[in-house]
């Protein structure tokens, strides 16, 4: 017997499209792509124990693992294998991984021929809940996260929650760190629900901000809370030894505490809000310890270049009319509640 599968839709125009949630959901892959595709690239790690069944021609593309593999290099080669297999726009490429393959392949099938169809095969938490949605794709730059990307919406999204069962443990935490935010954009607590329930819900929570928000014009930077410092610690992160090293939703985590920690000392708001942050993120066994190894000055240069800011720092932070984009925030109270720790 087949279990429940949910799908969400993601609503805009001619370009919408459905996320599969379920167990066995990568059987479906195939029909789904059949009718409409005689060639598929799909895109992958060695590490991901996972494969798909297709019965059109296709070729597997196997990519770095780690952040690393966001760069502009690895686009290059990866187009350049394309090219070789003879991949047109007609064509489709399958991101299948965590949310570092759906940023590469997304941002690679945005750009190769100009723009090429994609499906997303999520098999992070953090992609299922996240990454896969809402067609930010991009790479990274030494000089900071995600900084040469584009919005290019997959044609759908399949989330198999069978995959999560060979998922690291700590992978499946850095999901959490997302998850958890969608607390505070909500004031939902997703905690108690099922597996399929969680998954579902923050897909629908993202879903329908990015319908409302593709382009991040207003409401979607409500989706980077915790993401400003978060993605300064997990950049400065990749230098430490690997026992140091920060996932991307682990640092969301201390980046969401820290958010909470710089509206309290703003008088935005009060002790119980606060609290709650501190209460939601231990409830998903998230720490939110900033670490000693943090260097403030390079931070602070690092967030100035926040794609939120237009040129001063700039934080999506709590108050009395719940989260919102906060421009100007002063360089010393960041530093002070910084230099907290
Ligand atoms: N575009 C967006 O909206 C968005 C949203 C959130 C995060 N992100 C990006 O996502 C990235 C992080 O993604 P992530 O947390 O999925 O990390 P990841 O893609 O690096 O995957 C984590 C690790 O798990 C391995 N893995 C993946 N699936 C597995 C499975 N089923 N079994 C065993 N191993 C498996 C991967 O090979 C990798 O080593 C960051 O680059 C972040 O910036 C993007
Ligand atoms: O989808 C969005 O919008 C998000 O901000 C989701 C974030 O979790 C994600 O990490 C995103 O890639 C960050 O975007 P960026 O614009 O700050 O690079
Ligand atoms: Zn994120």
């Amino acid at each position: 017997m087949k279990s429940i599968t949910k799908t969400v839709r993601v609503s805009l125009g001619d370009r919408s499209y459905p996320i599969f949630v379920g167990n066995g959901v990568l059987d479906d892959v195939d029909r789904f792509i059949t009718a409409r595709y005689d060639k598929v690239a799909i895109v992958t790690q060695r590490e991901i124990p996972w494969q798909l069944k297709l019965s059109v021609e296709h070729e597997v593309f196997i990519v770095p693992n780690g952040e690393s593999a966001k760069s502009l290099s690895t686009v290059e080669a990866l187009c350049s294998q394309l090219a070789r297999f003879g991949l047109k726009r007609n064509h489709l490429v399958i991101a299948m991984g965590g949310g570092v393959v759906s940023d590469l392949g997304g941002f690679v099938a945005a750009t190769y021929y100009r723009g090429t169809d994609y499906i997303n095969v999520s098999t992070t938490l953090l992609a299922m809940v996240d990454a896969s949605i809402g067609g930010k794709t991009a790479v990274n730059l030494r000089e900071g996260k995600n900084l040469v990307g584009a919005f290019w919406q997959p044609k759908g999204v399949f989330c198999d929650l069978d995959t999560l069962e060979t998922l690291p443990d700590r992978e499946y935490r850095s999901g959490l760190g997302e998850m958890a935010k969608y607390s505070f954009i909500t004031d939902e607590d997703l905690v108690g629900l099922s597996l399929l329930e969680q998954v579902s819900r923050c897909a629908e929570i993202k879903a329908e901000v990015v319908a409302e928000d593709e382009r991040e014009g207003g409401r979607r930077a409500l989706l980077n809370y915790g993401h400003t410092l978060g993605h300064a610690i997990e950049a400065q992160s990749f230098h430490r030894p690997k026992d140091e090293r920060l996932s991307h939703g682990e640092a969301v985590a201390i980046g969401v505490e820290f958010a909470a920690r710089l509206a309290y000392v703003a008088g935005r708001i009060g002790e119980s809000s606060l609290e709650r942050h501190r209460a939601v993120l231990d409830s998903y066994g998230l720490s939110y310890k900033m670490p000693e190894w943090i260097d403030i000055d390079k931070a602070l240069e690092f967030m100035a270049r926040d794609k939120k800011s237009q040129g001063s720092l700039t934080f999506v932070l709590d108050g009395p009319n719940g989260l919102e984009v906060v421009r100007d925030v002063p360089e010393s109270l960041v530093w002070e509640v910084l230099s907290e720790r």
